[in-house]
């Protein structure tokens, strides 16, 4: 399922926050998108997740535009921030909250979980801790693992390694390569972190002030230099 972003802009007062001729995601690809504070990477996802209304053009997934339908919200999984939770509820009962609204029960939400004991580390389960009163990086992991929890075509994760520690970040690297390898899901990733970005990444997109302005072939790891040297200067 490709996604297509087409005349995509949006604007607040004089600001332009996002402003994208066309780019096309091919099913499959991780997409990394990098980009100084402000780019527009959050706004961009926002408006993929309909999240946001556009002021003109469209994101379609498949062949929906996700303003004009529900359908794509089955197949997709996402985590932009603290807002996604729920944080009066303990891990636990979220989790199954999630769960039921994808048709899963317990049983098999435990099962899925399991999947990912090294990421949690042994502290999310089992904690009796509400949500709110957990770290941010802990935070940051219900969040990514209730997104993979319907097992989504389409995963769109808002800087996923903050909060994390180094462990995590590690961990969650190769649980997204893996996720993208056993499944054939599309990944994006937007993230300040250039090495974590090109270590996942098959294709890099380069946001500044709203413009699209570089889309860098990353499948075979080439895209870090070029990266690096846009940024330092
Ligand atoms: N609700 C809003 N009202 C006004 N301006 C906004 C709003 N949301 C975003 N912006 C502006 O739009 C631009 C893009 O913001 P956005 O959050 O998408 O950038 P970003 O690339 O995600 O930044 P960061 O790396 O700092 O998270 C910024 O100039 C921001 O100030």
């Amino acid at each position: 399922m490709d996604i297509t972003i087409d005349q995509l802009k949006k604007v607040y007062g004089t600001k332009v926050a996002l402003d994208i001729d066309h780019y096309t995601i091919r099913h499959g690809e991780i997409i990394g998108l990098v980009g100084n504070n402000g780019a527009g990477k959050t706004t961009l996802f926002r408006l993929m997740l309909d999240l946001l209304k556009a002021d003109n053009g469209f994101v379609r997934i498949g062949e929906t535009e996700v303003s004009s339908s529900e359908a794509w919200k089955e197949t997709t999984g996402a985590y932009l921030d603290e807002s996604f939770l729920i944080d009066y509820l303990t891990p636990e009962e979220y989790f199954y909250f999630v769960g039921r609204m994808c048709n899963l029960n317990r049983q098999t939400v435990d099962e899925r979980l399991a999947v990912y004991e090294r990421f949690m580390n042994d502290e999310i389960l089992g904690q009796k801790k509400l949500i709110r009163n957990l770290s941010a990086g802990n935070k940051q992991k219900i969040g990514i693992l209730a997104a993979l929890l319907n097992q989504p075509e389409l995963i769109i994760l808002d800087e996923p390694f903050n909060f994390l520690d180094p462990s995590s970040q590690s961990a969650l690297k190769q649980l997204l390569v893996a996720y993208n390898q056993s499944t054939g899901a599309t990944i994006l990733v937007s993230s300040h972190n250039l090495n974590h970005t090109t270590d996942i990444s098959t294709r890099i997109a380069l946001l500044e002030h709203g413009k699209l302005i570089r889309d860098l072939d990353n499948s075979d790891g080439s895209a870090g230099n070029e990266l690096e040297t846009y940024f330092a200067v």
